[in-house]
């Protein structure tokens, strides 16, 4: 079946932009930043032609089931509960929408770029999420820690031109200091962190369950930081890569207008997401979009897994947000006058929407 019958979203391809022109300083991006990112946008966009991607892609998204079947004892090793599982291993820790836990997928999280980001004891008791050491499987897969980084590196520093590029268009309209800007806010930051997913194969009865969900793999959800790289995933049976057999299956995103599209990119390109705190702070000029992840379904897609990379990139644990005056997302977390950092937005956020401490 080519189109899929069984979703009435469109399929939208995201704006692309090329290697060498988000490397030139020079180059006015704002048209194509704005028809991704801005107010009528898909609040994705991608890079494509980047040298080493395609195979640093490939080097990661490789292990992702190798870590997921790794023995539970060892995989146990690598989880770290008080961070809330946001650092190394976490199966089933997550709430799916249904509020049963996540079993669909595991997940690796960590720092690609500082494995112990600070030392300081009150720091990392505050900010555990943000402030823990990387916790990698050096015995199990130590080819894991060397993929995670390469790629991690990689779709920072090109996240970084993205920002660039961003701060360019945001500034044509408002007016804000250069150190304010997206680019310096994640140029001095400490705390990008990377989650390589595996979403394990379903079999035929979660997909009865799952009825006609489109979010039955991730459920629906905007990412809270600043800006997203994302991996065209990669689907296999039996170890082998494939192409996904169901059409229908794959990213959804919902616009501002309330239009739901499922996106796509090619697997050579690298995608980047707009996140809530930096909606925020471009005043809306730049849009985070909620996006889910829907399983594929029929008999040919028994036995199929999904595996694909997020690199989170953030304000650092201390950034100082100068929220504007007019909010509209999370309003009662933010104060009026004053600021909050990013450490503490975030830990807010947490307790809101997720898992309360225990
Ligand atoms: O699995 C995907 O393609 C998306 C994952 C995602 O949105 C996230 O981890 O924030
Ligand atoms: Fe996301």
């Amino acid at each position: 079946m080519a189109c899929s019958s069984q979703t009435s979203a469109p399929t939208l391809r995201t704006v692309t932009i090329s290697y060498s022109e988000l490397k030139d300083k020079n180059a006015d991006l704002s048209m194509k930043i704005e028809e991704g990112f801005g107010p009528t946008g898909l609040g994705i966009l991608s890079i494509t032609d980047v040298p080493e991607f395609p195979t640093l892609r490939k080097n990661l998204l490789n292990l992702s089931s190798r870590l997921a079947s790794l023995p539970e004892e060892v995989k146990k090793e690598l989880e770290d509960p008080r961070s809330r599982y946001n650092i190394g291993w976490s199966h089933g820790k997550e709430q799916l929408e249904s509020g049963k836990p996540d079993l669909l997928k595991g997940s690796f999280y960590a720092n690609p770029l500082i494995d112990v980001p600070t030392t300081d004891a009150y720091l990392i008791e505050r900010y555990p999420a943000k402030c823990g050491a990387n916790i990698w499987p050096q015995a199990a897969l130590p080819e894991l820690e060397v993929a995670f980084k390469a790629l991690g590196k990689l779709i920072v520093d090109v996240g970084m031109m993205v920002a660039y590029h961003c701060d360019q268009y945001v500034s044509k309209g408002v007016k804000m200091h250069e150190h304010e800007g997206l680019e310096h806010i994640l140029l001095r930051s400490r705390c990008h962190k990377g989650r390589l997913l595996y979403y394990f194969p379903a079999n035929q009865s979660d997909h009865e369950e799952d009825g006609d969900s489109m979010s039955s793999w991730c459920g629906w959800h905007r990412d809270h930081g600043s800006l997203t790289g994302l991996t065209c995933a990669m689907f296999k049976r039996d170890g082998v890569e494939i192409s996904c057999p169901d059409s229908a299956a794959g990213l959804y995103i919902r616009t501002r207008t309330g239009q739901i599209v499922k996106a796509i990119f090619g697997e050579d390109e690298i995608a980047y997401q707009i996140g809530e705190t930096t909606e925020i702070l471009s005043r809306g000029y730049l849009c985070a979009t909620p996006h889910c992840v829907r399983a594929p379904k029929g008999k040919e897609s028994a036995g199929v897994d999904r595996s694909t990379s997020a690199f989170f990139m953030n304000p650092d644990w201390d950034e100082k947000l100068n929220f504007p005056e007019e909010v509209h997302i999370h309003k009662e977390l933010i104060p009026s006058k004053g600021t909050l950092t990013f450490g503490e937005y975030s830990e807010m956020l947490y307790d809101k929407y997720y898992y309360k401490k225990t």
